[in-house]
């Protein structure tokens, strides 16, 4: 307190500028005492004025104001003896002596006289206005000294105030102080009693814990005897530890080594079982696809859009049996014709219902079975909303690949799989890769010179797909290459053929088993007859290469119903491009679609028949596309081995992909 009580005085001190005031105080003084020196001197000094000329002094203390000679004739003052003056030396200061020194030039004339006079009076003048100066001056600093003693008086009274309130403020901390030392020395006293108290209750209870050690003492004794006999056993059996160990080591060793063979000869037959399992099933689900036949045929029959609901034209001719999903009636002029399929779907039927009746096929193809799917029918039967579908709604195409991706994921990690993807599209017999960057460029369909009778397609491109997004970004760069390669991209899909093939090799690494299998999904041209369709020029070049190859496509699937030696495979780019997915144990679907329309009714009826041609074909049952790594494939067929993978070293390591050609 007493410190802040000082810095408090400290700072309003210097608030107040205290020691500013003390210092101007001193500073007045000081001027006070040179001011009055100055004056004193001042006042002496009027002893001079006098003026000798007029034989008068002006000084304070003459009495009469009269002189007799040169000099003031005030009490102790002299009259020297006058000097004599030599004309022409001493200067005009010289003549003005003092008493007691040679005296001024004394005239010897009137003239001279008159002369003195004048310079006299005016060096009288001159004293006279320097006197004045004086006079004001000294008038100016009583002046200062007035105000400079007033100032004086008002800093003394401010340090005064000063030191009252610093003696208020002393006296106070002094108060405080002594109240503090009060107050210290009850908080002491306090302290100290309380301390005093506690003390005697900590001895009381520790003479009450003391008493209670003392009992548990006697207690734990026999407690402490009976660990120490623990404890030296223990300590035997610690020492013999190593050696039990050793054997315990020993004999556990030999038990997992037992164990061991027994595991390892069990999982041998859990190995053998699953490979056994595997196969039962791969054949049970082949059954399965066997049974529902090689070939399947469906039918889709599109819904009539809101144009031609508008149109006269939409009345539909068509008409399904609610009992009986396989069976679609077509009426023509009073009569009925029944076709019978595998499937049919109706116009109110979704891309899913559709997708559920296919994906048996699709799934085979991870078994290691080569699956071809064709979407058959005339320009504008839905077709390619079948295949490819809308971006809302996806067709087979993206479908499969989805549900082939979700496959491959189950069977992770005991199966490693790799999905490859090409593009390809037939117009005019000619062949040309959808991936590629130029897509222009014509493929051909070759021999492997490397003499394994394989067929290639040289520079095919084979896209890895590892997620759905790619296969979007592979199905848009399709499309983009299908839509600059012709100037009206609706009209060229109506008359090429668009190919998807993919294809899936997966490697077992438990039962070391390979397998590949091929899908092709073929959105084929319009089937329409060049008749109706009254093409010439190009377009009727077009239709005859449709036709040639549809035809052809026909001609080798009753070749394999008939199980002719002679399978006509080369008699069209598309039958050629697909043998291996034609022939063998090879699964095919036709999805036949069909118009509502009556003005379609003839085409329709053309398609139908085509799919019922194809359905009553059965492809030859044969060994499965199927192999061990090590074991051999076996070539179904009697003739030359083909390949249409342009990957030649990935083929070459597997022998999957190969297909029988009875050519
Ligand atoms: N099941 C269906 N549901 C709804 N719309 C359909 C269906 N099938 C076809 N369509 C519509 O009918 C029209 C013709 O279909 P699409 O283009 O698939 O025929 P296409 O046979 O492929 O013809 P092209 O031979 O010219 O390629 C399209 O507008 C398509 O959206």
């Amino acid at each position: 307190k007493l410190f802040n009580q000082t810095q408090e005085l400290e700072r309003l001190r210097s608030e107040l500028g205290a020691t500013d005031l003390e210092k101007q105080l001193e500073r007045l003084v000081v001027e006070n005492e040179r001011l009055k020196q100055e004056l004193n001197s001042c006042r002496s000094s009027e002893f001079q004025k006098l003026d000798v000329a007029a034989g008068t002094c002006s000084c304070s203390r003459c009495p009469h104001r009269q002189v007799s000679s040169y000099s003031c004739t005030c009490p102790g003052k002299s009259i020297p003896t006058p000097p004599v003056f030599v004309a022409g030396s001493g200067s005009p200061e010289e003549r003005d002596v003092l008493p007691g020194e040679p005296g001024p030039y004394v005239p010897q004339t009137e003239a001279d006289s008159q002369k003195v006079r004048t310079e006299m009076q005016m060096k009288n003048d001159v004293l006279q206005e320097q006197l004045s100066v004086q006079k004001q001056l000294l008038q100016e600093l009583k002046t200062q000294l007035h105000e400079s003693q007033r100032t004086c008086t008002q800093l003394r009274t401010q340090i005064v105030v000063y030191k009252g309130e610093m003696e208020r403020a002393q006296s106070q901390l002094e108060v405080e102080m002594q109240n503090l030392e009060e107050e210290k020395n009850r908080v002491i006293e306090e302290a100290f009693i309380r301390a005093e108290s506690e003390m005697k209750a900590v001895h009381e209870n520790l003479a009450g814990v003391c008493v209670w050690v003392r009992l548990n003492l006697l207690t734990l004794q026999p407690a402490l005897r009976t660990l120490t006999v623990d404890y030296n056993s223990l300590k035997k059996q610690a020492q013999d530890f190593p050696s039990m160990l050793d054997k315990a080591i020993r004999d556990a060793k030999q038990e997992i080594c037992q164990v061991i063979s027994q595991v390892s000869s069990t999982s041998q037959d859990l190995l053998q079982k699953y490979k056994r399992e595997m196969n039962l099933r791969k054949k049970i689900h082949n059954e399965l696809v066997r049974l529902k036949g090689n070939i399947r045929v469906f039918c889709r029959v599109r819904p009539v859009s809101q144009d031609e609901q508008d149109s006269a034209d939409s009345r539909t001719v068509l008409s399904f049996d609610s009992d009986d999903s396989d069976v679609l009636y077509i009426s023509n002029k009073g009569k009925t014709m029944t076709f019978e399929l595998d499937k049919v779907f109706p116009p109110q039927a979704t891309q899913e219902e559709v997708f559920q009746e296919v994906q048996s096929l699709v799934t085979s193809c991870i078994d290691g079975y080569n699956v071809c799917i064709f979407a058959y029918g005339q320009t504008g039967s839905g077709k390619t909303y079948t295949m490819e579908g809308v971006a809302s709604d996806p067709g087979i195409n993206q479908r499969a690949l989805r549900l082939l991706f979700a496959e491959v994921m189950e069977k992770a990690p005991d199966w490693v799989y790799r999905i490859t993807v090409s593009m390809v599209e037939i117009y005019n017999e000619m062949l040309r890769d959808l991936l590629r960057e130029n897509p222009g460029d014509k493929l051909d369909i070759r021999l492997n010179p490397d003499g394994s009778g394989q067929l290639y397609v040289p520079g095919l491109t084979e896209i890895t797909v590892q997620s759905p997004e790619d296969i979007n970004k592979v199905f848009e760069l399709g499309h983009m290459n299908r839509a600059t390669a012709c100037t009206n991209l609706n009209e060229h899909s109506s008359r090429s053929h668009a190919l998807l093939i993919i294809i899936v090799s997966g490697f077992n690494s438990t039962a070391g088993t390979r397998t590949q299998g091929k899908l092709n999904l073929v959105d084929l041209a319009g089937s329409e007859r060049i008749g109706k369709s009254g093409a010439e020029g190009s377009r009727l070049r077009e239709a005859q290469c449709i036709n040639k190859s549809l035809s052809a496509l026909g001609d080798v699937i009753s070749a394999l119903r008939g199980k002719y030696s002679h399978v006509p495979f080369r008699n069209s780019r598309l039958t050629y491009l697909l043998q291996d997915s034609l022939s063998g144990d090879s699964k095919t679907l036709m999805m036949v679609q069909v118009s509502p329309l009556p003005g379609n009714m003839s085409e329709s009826v053309c398609s139908l028949k085509f799919a019922q041609r194809v359905r009553s074909v059965e492809l030859n049952s044969s060994s499965r596309r199927h192999e061990n790594s090590s074991t051999s494939s076996s070539p179904t067929h009697n003739s030359v081995e083909v390949t249409l993978s342009s990957t030649q070293r990935y083929l070459s390591s597997s022998t999957c992909g190969r297909v029988s050609c009875p050519t």
